[in-house]
């Protein structure tokens, strides 16, 4: 029977499982660009809303450097006329300064990096993203630069009158009469008021010195050189520990430990491996640190007040984008009579090596037992021995230095590199003294050769070598003697780092920035043999490098003794002597660094000396270092001796004391007791009054009576 064909059902599902599904289809469609419309909506509204933000507090900005001009190589060659030496008008640690003429006819600056390495592209690009991207009167504009295969240039606004360094050591200095010296104070605190209140992120410039600070035809002062510089992040370890706010740190503790090895990098700055880097500032502990620990201070209570930066700002904006616009409260110490409780040498005294160890195993608990470390440290600390409180005097702290930069076992000291008497010629042109110093040769380079150099002026030129040698001999002998012991110890302490980081163990350090290479080979960034020239200079920045200009900047030929710029290394900051001396025991870099800098400069402008200025005559040698002088003429108050000499009466004394005592300020151990850099431009303005003298610089200081009659109690208890 053939077969029926059904029917086609009426009730068919079909059409309207259909209709079903491309409702479906059109809800989903519809929702799902409703919610991508809305999450754009939404992360452009935050976009915008971040960006207005910022446009209105931070003046400045990570993509700046788009907005720099970028020059071809061929252009800034021609520019300089192929580089020419006639067109030299500096050179620093990283690279070489020409005058140029580009595009519109007009005179610039163009900074050429000498060699491209993992340090110096750092600063290339810390120079790019954080100058590039700031504008202020008080510091120099970097207009562009230029990136071509492994050429790095940064072109600057020209300053005629060159850097700080030239017009106070060079022939310039006439020129560097009082009223300049203030105006170039104030002008650098106001460039640091800028950075650190100013900007959004804070900037900490990290290398305040004489040649970072340029003068523009008027004299006026501009900062520059920001290839150190880094931006502050909030939460940072040493941020916590030595913010005003000292109690919130232990909340915040649950960082330190993961910090304790990092440190957040300036936008752009290249990652690099710590894997080769020991520690600098355990190492010069350790190769420093002596059986004469000096009393510390240790702070009891800080009264502290808050207030309002924006409303202190908002009336001066002497600096444009100077207003924070969030109205971020400042904290700020109101109290200038914070009180000191001087506490026992045996509280300073600490085993580096033991820290060496612990310090690795940092944990979250641990910042209430690492504040008392750290302060035992900057106890231990040679550099707290300048200080002029103790036993150690200048010639001491002076020779000890040298030991210990010239001990055996330090490894940046082979014979080889040692600069041997001939080379070290004195050069009349770079004696750039005081009057009273004309006469007088410089101890110049390190170690007893350059020693011997100096002494050897002194007498008759027809003793001849066998004086030489003989006062060489003698030299030798009298430090050995004095720091025999201490060499050893330094030697073997050295050597404990030394193994340690050839076992492959990754020294801890509280990344203070200031790591530096055992000689090591040779990868992207290691020192290349040229740097090591036994003609040379040692720069930590790049290891030994040729000095063929014996310049006027040149710290190296004008008788700095410790001007081998500790700048210089790959992740080191500061400049010896200018830095800080918390970032040697347990420092990120802050803003009271770039105020103990401060400190150091204002002194070193105020008496047109260098801070370490090592004369042949013995009886001068109190004066050798500057800060240690200045404090013992706090202390016998006389602290107008300090002025430089050549301003004869002819400055303002009030203004000078004034200046002085502020840097005496500044250059407090316990970096919270600094002024902050508000109330150091209030301060310079006469708007506010001097804080009283620190306590430890006070004519007849109280604490050394204090720590007798303690002690004497002690002994009576016991
Ligand atoms: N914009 C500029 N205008 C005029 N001279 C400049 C300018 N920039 C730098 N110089 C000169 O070049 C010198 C070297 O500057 P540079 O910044 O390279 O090195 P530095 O600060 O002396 O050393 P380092 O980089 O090791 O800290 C300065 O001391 C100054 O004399």
């Amino acid at each position: 029977m053939p077969s029926r064909p059904l029917p086609p059902g009426p009730n068919l599902p079909r059409p309207s499982f259909l209709n079903k599904t491309r409702v479906i289809f059109l809800v989903l469609t519809i929702s799902s660009s409703a919610v991508i419309l809305f999450t754009i909506i939404y992360f452009l509204y935050h976009l915008w809303n971040s960006l207005s933000n910022r446009a209105r507090t931070i003046p400045f900005d990570s993509s700046a450097p788009l907005k720099l001009q970028r020059f071809c190589y061929k252009e800034l060659k021609n520019a300089t006329n192929d580089f020419d030496d006639a067109n030299i008008i500096g050179k620093g640690g990283s690279g070489t300064v020409f005058r140029g003429i580009v595009r519109d006819g007009k005179l610039f600056a163009i900074k050429r990096l000498d060699t491209l390495s993992l340090q110096t592209e750092r600063e290339f690009q810390n120079e790019l993203q954080i100058l590039g991207g700031l504008r202020s009167p008080f510091l120099v504009t970097l207009l562009g630069y230029c990136v071509e295969k492994n050429k790095r240039l940064l072109v600057y606004e020209y300053m005629p009158n060159k850097s700080l360094q030239e017009s106070l050591f060079g022939d310039g200095h006439l020129s560097m009469n009082w009223q300049r010296r203030f105006d170039v104070i104030l002008d650098v605190a106001k460039a640091l008021e800028f950075l650190h209140f100013g900007c959004d992120p804070p900037v900490i410039h990290g290398d305040i010195k004489p040649s970072n600070v340029l003068l523009d035809c008027d004299y006026r002062a501009k900062i520059s050189d920001f290839g150190l510089s880094r931006m502050k992040v909030e939460g940072e370890f040493g941020l916590d520990l030595f913010s005003q706010d000292f109690g919130r740190s232990q909340e915040l503790s649950g960082t330190l430990g993961g910090t304790t090895g990092e440190h957040t990098p300036a936008i752009g700055t290249p990652v690099e491996s710590n894997n080769t880097e020991v520690d600098f500032a355990l190492a010069l502990q350790a190769s420093s640190s002596s059986k004469n620990s000096k009393k510390c201070y240790n702070v009891r209570a800080l009264s502290l007040n808050s207030l309002n930066y924006n409303a202190n700002l908002a009336s001066e904006n002497d600096c444009k984008g100077g207003v924070n616009g969030k109205g971020k409260e400042v904290t700020c110490v109101d109290d200038w009579n914070a009180k000191f409780v001087p506490y026992d040498d045996e509280f300073c005294s600490i085993d580096h090596s033991k820290e060496l160890n612990s310090s690795a195993n940092l944990g979250a608990d641990e910042v209430a037992v690492t504040m008392p470390t750290s302060v035992k440290q900057w106890g231990k600390d040679w550099w707290w021995r300048q200080d002029g409180s103790g036993e150690l005097c200048s010639k001491d702290y002076v020779m000890e230095w040298i030991g210990s930069q010239i001990c055996p076992s330090n490894p940046d000291w082979g014979d080889d590199k040692k600069p041997s008497p001939e080379k070290i010629e004195l050069d009349n042109s770079t004696q750039l003294d005081k009057p009273e110093d004309v006469n007088e040769p410089q101890v110049q380079g390190l170690g007893f050769d350059a020693l011997d150099k100096g002494f050897e002026k002194e007498e008759p030129k027809q003793k001849g070598r066998k004086n030489r040698k003989k006062t060489n001999r003698k030299m030798q002998e009298w430090w050995k003697d004095d720091h025999l012991g201490e060499v050893s110890k330094k030697d073997s302490k050295l050597k404990q780092l030394k193994t340690k980081w050839k076992k492959g163990f990754k020294m801890p350090h509280f990344d203070l920035g200031r790591r530096f290479y055992f000689c090591r080979s040779k990868k992207f960034g290691e020192p290349n043999q040229d740097d090591r020239d036994a003609n040379g200079e040692f720069s930590f920045r790049r290891g030994w490098r040729r000095k063929n200009n014996n310049s006027i900047g040149s710290d190296m030929w004008s008788g700095d003794l410790f001007s081998r710029e500790l700048s210089s290394t790959t992740s080191m900051r500061g400049t010896l002597c200018y830095v800080a001396p918390e970032y040697g025991g347990c420092g990120y870099l802050m803003e009271k660094a770039d105020i103990y800098s401060l400190g150091v400069l204002i002194l070193v402008i105020v008496s047109g000396r260098r801070p370490l200025h090592v004369l042949a005559s013995p009886m001068r040698l109190e004066k050798a270092n500057l800060i240690s002088w200045c404090r013992q003429l706090a202390q016998s108050g006389n602290i107008l001796e300090l002025v430089d000499e050549r301003l004869k009466d002819e400055y303002n004394k009030e203004q000078a004391s004034l200046c002085i005592n502020l840097a005496l300020s500044c250059l407090q151990k316990m970096p919270e007791l600094r002024p902050d850099i508000v109330e150091i431009v209030k301060i310079l303005k006469g708007e506010m009054d001097l804080p009283p003298v620190p306590i430890e610089f006070s004519p007849s200081p109280p604490s050394k009576l204090y720590n007798r009659s303690r002690r004497k109690q002690k002994g009576n208890a016991d």
